[in-house]
């Protein structure tokens, strides 16, 4: 085998398939603790996150991204290092690398640094302050020769320009994701100017991660590439959403939701959800494609079996899955046999099995929130018209 491929190259043939949530599944296996949301687990339990490599490795991931969501020193020494624990951020980020490294050798997967937002920046930190907790990540991801950076999970513009800057010191490719949804930035910048900017400061691959669903993550994708396009720019898509359903999610996404983050499950999305999604993702030009927290090692094989034919492979773990459930044919039963094909389950509509389970955590938000429409049409409120007195009634208080 000649060198491995770099991360444009890829892209520029076809579709990469990202990773899924690290930092969530790693709480529900009990190596993460929610709050603090830090990956100490790196250096505690270096096989726990092993295994979620190779689990994602076989799902047809085609890029290892260490666990360095969040290991700058400011978040670790402040709000993360539960039960008096003292690492740093080199110290996590290293073996992060390490362990990627290690499992993408195992297969034909490229390495990826990510650095995220810092509390420097939500507390008023200046550039100089926030530049420099990037910059010790970004060294410890040179130190190691990780292929390529990802800024990630950023709810302001200005501070992802700021990282973008950093990772551009050190020549390698720049992907950069901001958790955001249609409605912008937490500073009300509009999703496409934010992409703009991202594009701007240098990023050859820029999109969303976390905080929406699949459905209204692409509705973000779409306003981003509608800016992109105005301004003449280029660069490759990229989502990695949620694995939840939250079309009542407000701006800051499923962070407001009242099931956030220990109740989240009866929104989880299916793997027939997730061809859904990869194939709408793929239309629209989307070339990297993941998830994020929710996801899990079948919703990305859907990814990947959806796009088996554009990607000339199917996924190592598909031995054990048949296309659309095809494997069910050699059911007992006769008619557990029957759901043995697409359409079956292409049309479902999966039920909570909760007799008093709302389809929306806030419904009374349901005509005005980020996903309003996609809410709308989930309660067949299908018609323009009809979706406008919706509005007008919610803009009015309620009253008629
Ligand atoms: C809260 S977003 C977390 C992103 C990170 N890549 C993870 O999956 O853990
Ligand atoms: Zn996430």
């Amino acid at each position: 085998m000649g060198p491995k491929k770099g991360i444009l190259e890829r892209l520029a043939e076809g579709v990469v398939i990202g990773d899924g949530g690290f930092v969530f599944e790693l709480e529900k296996r009990g190596y993460v603790m929610a709050g603090p949301w830090t990956p100490e687990v790196t250096l505690e339990h270096p096989d726990a996150v092993r295994e979620l490599h190779r689990e994602y490795l076989r799902a047809g991931s085609d890029v290892m991204q260490a666990l360095t969501f969040y290991a700058s020193d400011d978040k670790l020494i402040n709000r993360g290092n539960v039960a008096g624990k003292k690492f740093t951020g080199a110290a996590v980020n290293a073996a992060a690398c390490k362990i990627a490294k290690e499992v993408a050798a195992e297969g034909d997967a490229l390495v990826l640094g990510g650095i995220s937002e810092t509390p420097t920046y939500l507390s008023g930190g200046g550039k100089a302050a926030v530049q420099a907790e990037f910059r010790k990540q970004i060294q410890v991801f040179v130190d190691h020769g990780m292929d390529f950076l990802l800024c990630e999970y950023f709810e302001y513009v200005e501070e992802v320009e700021w990282a973008i800057e950093v990772c551009k010191e050190t020549g390698k490719p720049v992907a950069s994701t901001m958790c955001i949804g249609p409605k912008g930035d937490m500073h009300g910048v509009p999703a496409g100017e934010c992409a703009v900017r991202m594009a701007k400061a240098g990023a050859d691959i820029v999109g969303v991660n976390c905080h929406f669903d699949p459905f209204v993550s692409l509705e973000t994708i779409k306003l981003m590439k509608a800016g992109l396009e105005k301004a003449g720019l280029k660069p490759f898509l990229m989502c990695q959403p949620l694995g939840y359903h939250t079309p009542d999610a407000g701006p800051q996404g499923f962070i407001d939701l009242l099931e956030f983050p220990f109740a989240l499950e009866p929104r989880l999305c299916t793997r027939w959800d997730f061809h859904k999604f990869a194939r709408q993702a793929y239309d629209l030009g989307v070339r990297y494609i993941g998830g994020c927290c929710g996801t899990q090692h079948h919703h990305l094989r859907a990814v990947a079996e959806e796009l088996a034919k554009e990607r000339g492979k199917t996924p190592l773990s598909s031995e054990k899955h048949a296309p659309w459930g095809e494997g069910l044919a050699l059911h007992t039963k006769p008619w557990v046999r029957a759901r043995a094909n697409r359409e079956f389950w292409e049309n479902l509509k999966p039920a909570t099995g909760r007799p008093f389970s709302a389809s929306m955590s806030e419904p009374e938000n349901w005509g005005v929130t980020a996903g309003s429409k996609l809410m709308m049409q989930h309660a067949g409120v299908t018609t323009e018209a009809e979706q406008e007195e919706v509005r007008r009634f919610k803009k009015g208080g309620g009253k008629h």
